[in-house]
């Protein structure tokens, strides 16, 4: 990352918590996030209040953190955060490292550190009383057993193959309810999946979420990785134990479902002629408490002398039909058609880009919206023709489990 070190430009030491609340009282964009099997959390704050939308290119981009909508015509309504400010923190949350850009000017840094200082406002607790607000849930499952219903037809009638439907939960926050503390319990309670918490002050919203699909990663070695994640079924069984990864029995449905992504990153493999990547899988995987099919694919860009890939690659995958279905635009037609709300950042991808030359977005998913009091949890199922419409809520139902059993909402 291109850094500044001058002796009169430094932030001085301030915890965590300090400074995000810094950065939403100042209304500047921040994120925070830790990467699966990571100790290290990282925090960016851009220091220009804007709400910046462009190309997610990995090769131009300077450092900082993309979140993208669902809907991303052209790829161009990414939104970006700049790095002006860089933090990490160890596991015990000790800063181990600082960066400030030359992005960032004097002034802004100033102001930002002058309102970091001012520590009046007490640490707000950690309040576990939720108050579930799912009035509207018979309607909700009504609405949403019916269009399952309706892409089974659709899909006999041979329209499409997959559709990814999903719909949404509200919760009502307990009082100050910590954005920052509730990071912490879900990084305690996924160490595999990434974390992730993004302040939009243009939005109002904050988002949250602990998603286990890798979109595209590429490190600082030029390694290139994505994966195809799908067949969910609870990590439990009837019994409330845990489900060994090896006695996992996946149906016929989830196997094609699983089958029909990773047919899909191959085919976009293809259209860039790329035949040097590595496949393993499926295998069975635990992401909190469901198991699902994975396979991972990887390539060496520098032996296949395509440092673009990750780029290329994005443009080509979002959105997978992990999340989206099969044929993508036959889905995404009967989405905008049934869904019948906007998904906003929901299964869009998020991440940070080019932080210490690594690139590494994420399918944002088992996410919340936070506002005011209010959360809203999204949450979709792959349905095929064989999809019974009771089972592939409940797969929503357990879906959005994975935050509200972590954070006891
Ligand atoms: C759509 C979601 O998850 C996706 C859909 C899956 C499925 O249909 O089995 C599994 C993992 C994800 O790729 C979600 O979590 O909201």
């Amino acid at each position: 990352m291109e850094t500044v070190h001058t002796e009169n430009i430094s932030i001085r030491t301030h915890s965590l918590s300090n400074l995000w609340r810094t950065a939403e009282r100042g209304g500047y964009p921040a994120a925070l996030w830790r990467l699966p099997r990571a100790s290290e959390k990282q925090l960016i704050i851009d220091l220009s209040s804007e709400d910046r939308r462009l190309k997610a290119d990995l090769e131009e981009l300077p450092a900082g953190f993309a979140i993208s909508p669902f809907l991303n015509p052209e790829g161009e309504q990414t939104r970006f955060l700049r790095a002006d400010l860089y933090f990490s923190f160890d596991a015990e949350e000790t800063l181990i490292a600082e960066e400030i850009t030359a992005s960032a000017d004097f002034w802004r840094i100033q102001a930002f550190e002058d309102d970091a200082d001012d520590d009046s406002e007490d640490v707000p607790e950690y309040h576990l009383k939720p108050i579930p607000m799912d009035g509207n849930a018979g309607s909700e499952r009504e609405k949403f057993e019916e269009a399952v219903r309706q892409a089974v037809t659709e899909m006999k009638l041979g329209a499409f193959q997959k559709v990814v439907l999903s719909r949404r939960k509200w919760v009502e926050l307990p009082a100050r309810f910590d954005h920052v503390a509730a990071f912490h319990r879900l990084c305690e309670t996924y160490p595999n999946a990434f974390i992730s918490l993004v302040s939009l002050p243009e939005s109002g919203c904050v988002w949250l979420g602990a998603t286990p699909e890798v979109l595209v990663s590429q490190d600082h070695q030029g390694m290139f990785r994505t994966m195809s994640l799908a067949g969910t079924q609870s990590a439990t069984d009837a019994q409330q134990q845990p489900v060994s990864l090896e006695h996992a029995r996946w149906s016929d449905k989830e196997i094609e479902e699983h089958a029909l992504v990773s047919r899909y990153i191959i085919e976009c493999f293809k259209k860039i002629r790329l035949r040097e990547y590595q496949e393993s899988g499926p295998k069975t995987v635990k992401a909190g408490n469901l198991l699902h099919l994975r396979t991972d694919f990887q390539v060496d860009t520098q032996a296949v002398n395509f440092p673009q890939l990750g780029t290329v690659m994005l443009d080509l995958l979002h959105p997978t039909s992990a999340v989206c279905g099969t044929p993508k635009s036959s889905a995404l037609r009967f989405i905008e058609h049934y869904e019948n709300y906007d998904r906003s950042y929901y299964s869009g991808f998020l991440g940070p880009i080019n932080i210490h030359n690594e690139s590494h977005l994420f399918v944002n998913l088992r996410t919340m919206q936070m506002e005011g009091d209010q959360a809203v949890l999204y949450a979709g199922a792959g349905i095929t023709e064989n999809s019974i419409p009771e089972q592939e809520w409940h797969e929503t139902e357990m879906k959005c489990q994975t935050l509200l059993a972590a954070l006891a909402l």
